[in-house]
């Protein structure tokens, strides 16, 4: 049976008078890999930004496993288990992939040893052992991402947040983070994922929640995203549509 995680209620967000996420409800469940899609400038990341504490929302409630989390900290918020990435990835330039990971593992140890340990483990999910030893500012862009999601990891989240992590990639990265995405969430993750490219996000996703110019314009699996007027109007376009229809 589905078990409800993350109940996004309502949420609206006002920048000035220009209204970013308007009254827009959905719900994550446990073990359950749900997709924000939309053009630009539909309201995606300022939702990620409402949910993860980055922004006090104007109206509305998010409840984390029946707890009311609105305008907690966003400290407070990746403490309670839903850790986030970020569109522009930030390393930690003069620390080694290693240590950046560390950092947070150190969300829920003190212990050096411990937090090596679920580092180590971390780094073998990410396909990262191999680059242990390398600074952050030489890290490829691919590389950067790679470590900003094993960042976030290192938090043992319950669920992570991935925001565009696979603009710029090529297909077999792209295919590698499709990957990692479906082992997170046969190890029980949930994940609540932002990104444009549709050929990586439709076979993966349970659930898909499209936005258009702040409001929730449609929601279902797949298959019924893929096929909704409103949703190849606003945002697919008949390319997409029509390359889901030969396959
Ligand atoms: N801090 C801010 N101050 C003022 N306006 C903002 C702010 N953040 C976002 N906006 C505006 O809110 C709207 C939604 O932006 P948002 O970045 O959430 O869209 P998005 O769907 O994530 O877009 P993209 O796909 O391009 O990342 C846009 O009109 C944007 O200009």
């Amino acid at each position: 049976m589905l078990k409800q995680i993350l109940n996004i209620d309502n949420i609206t967000m006002k920048f000035g008078s220009l209204v970013a996420n308007e009254n827009v409800s959905f719900t994550i469940n446990e073990n359950e890999i749900v997709s924000l899609i939309g053009p630009n400038g539909a309201g995606k990341t300022t939702l990620f930004n409402c949910i993860t504490g980055y922004y006090q929302p104007f109206s509305g409630k998010v409840t984390y496993k029946d707890m009311d989390i609105t305008g907690f900290t966003a400290y407070k918020i990746c403490r309670l288990g839903i850790t986030r990435t970020f569109q522009i990835v930030q390393t930690l330039k003069e620390m080694t992939v290693e240590e950046n990971i560390m950092t947070g593992a150190f969300l829920n140890t003190k212990s050096r040893k411990e937090a090596e340990a679920i580092t180590s483990e971390i780094m073998e999910l990410t396909d990262l052992t191999k680059k242990k030893s390398i600074l952050g500012g030489s890290l490829t862009i691919v590389d950067k991402k790679r470590v900003e999601i094993a960042r976030s990891l290192a938090t043992k989240p319950q669920i992570l947040m991935l925001d565009e992590c696979m603009a710029g990639l090529n297909q077999t990265e792209i295919k590698d983070v499709m990957n990692l995405c479906l082992k997170l969430k046969e190890s029980g993750l949930s994940l609540l994922i932002v990104e444009h490219i549709m050929e990586a996000i439709m076979p993966i996703s349970d659930n898909i929640v499209v936005l258009n110019a702040g409001k929730k314009i449609a929601e279902g699996v797949p298959s019924d995203i893929v096929n909704n007027d409103d949703v190849i109007k606003a945002y697919l376009g008949d390319k997409y549509h029509a390359k889901s229809q030969k396959s």
